[in-house]
């Protein structure tokens, strides 16, 4: 059997044009260009790939970003006073805090320092909340752009049973959430929930979120299942076993070139829409 293939790299290419239309449209209206902060704290060299391919998504599109690096030994408080700096720079229309800070600093608190309309990557407990109570907010890269990746192939929500493995704050619970606004049925599981497999071979939509490596077994999943899988470890390794996994699911996400192209899109797409709305449509 094969299995359709959800082709995230090939998604947040189209919508680079799209939305590269947008950005050249609103510098020709306000000769403005929109911004997006991205924050790094310390040197993790895999935080600053990402990072960097984040600001390298934003020139594509044609907008700015002002990349903000500070030492693995800055404190809470200096980390909130630059991001309060950034609140108030009327330039920056997004913030990007990129997970996970340093263990010493208050990576929560630091969160929710980020003004609501700058909160692009959708972090805050209250764009979490609103969210949640499906009102307008942006939401958290990752899972959105998850949700963009369903739209897009046209995969029914509805009555469907939505297995989310993971509750981390910015990946499984908001998940879980915005499945249920789509009307499926979510149970979410994570490391002390028993009998996994269980789940896991009940889920029409399954959510690989747990971040370690090939931890969700094809062997458990049911035949016809549409797989997400948002891990992403060294080598191209998900959180879904690899070797199978076309013979049992209807449709998939790949590693690499799935869920993480798209999550950076989400943070470029709502930055977009950030800029749009501070510098006037
Ligand atoms: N505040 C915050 N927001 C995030 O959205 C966030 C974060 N912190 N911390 C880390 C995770 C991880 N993450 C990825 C983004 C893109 C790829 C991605 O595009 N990966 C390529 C492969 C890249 C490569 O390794 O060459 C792919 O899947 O095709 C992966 C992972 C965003 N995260």
């Amino acid at each position: 059997m094969s299995a359709l293939i959800l082709d995230g790299k090939k998604l947040a290419k189209e919508s680079e044009l799209q939305l590269k239309e947008r950005v050249e449209a609103l510098k020709a209206r306000t000769g403005k260009t929109p911004i997006l902060a991205t924050i790094l704290v310390g040197d993790d060299p895999a935080s600053a790939t990402y990072v960097k391919m984040k600001g390298n998504a934003c020139a594509r599109v044609g907008m700015e970003s002002l990349p903000v690096h500070m030492p693995k030994q800055t404190t809470t408080e200096e980390l909130l006073a630059k991001i309060e700096e950034l609140n108030e720079n009327p330039n920056v229309h997004g913030i990007l805090l990129q997970h996970p800070v340093p263990r010493h600093i208050d990576e929560r608190a630091a969160f929710e320092k980020i003004e609501r309309r700058k909160d692009v990557d959708g972090v805050t407990c209250l764009g979490f909340g609103l969210m949640a109570m499906g009102e307008k907010a942006y939401g958290s890269a990752t899972p959105a752009g998850i949700m963009r990746i369903l739209k897009a192939y046209d995969i029914p929500l509805e009555g469907k049973h939505a297995v989310v493995v993971g509750r981390s704050a910015i990946l499984g619970k908001p998940m879980a959430m915005m499945l249920l606004n789509a009307n499926c049925t979510v149970t979410i599981c994570h490391s002390k929930t028993k009998d996994l497999e269980k789940y896991v071979g009940d889920a029409d939509i399954l959510i690989g979120a747990v971040g370690k490596p090939e931890f969700i077994k094809t062997a458990w999943i049911k035949k016809g299942a549409v797989v997400i899988d948002a891990g992403y470890h060294p080598g191209g390794v998900g959180d879904v076993e690899k070797a199978g996994l076309e013979d049992v699911a209807s449709a998939y996400t790949p590693v690499p070139g799935g869920v993480g192209p798209m999550t950076i899109n989400t943070l470029i797409y709502q930055s977009v829409d950030s800029g749009e709305s501070f510098l006037g449509k």
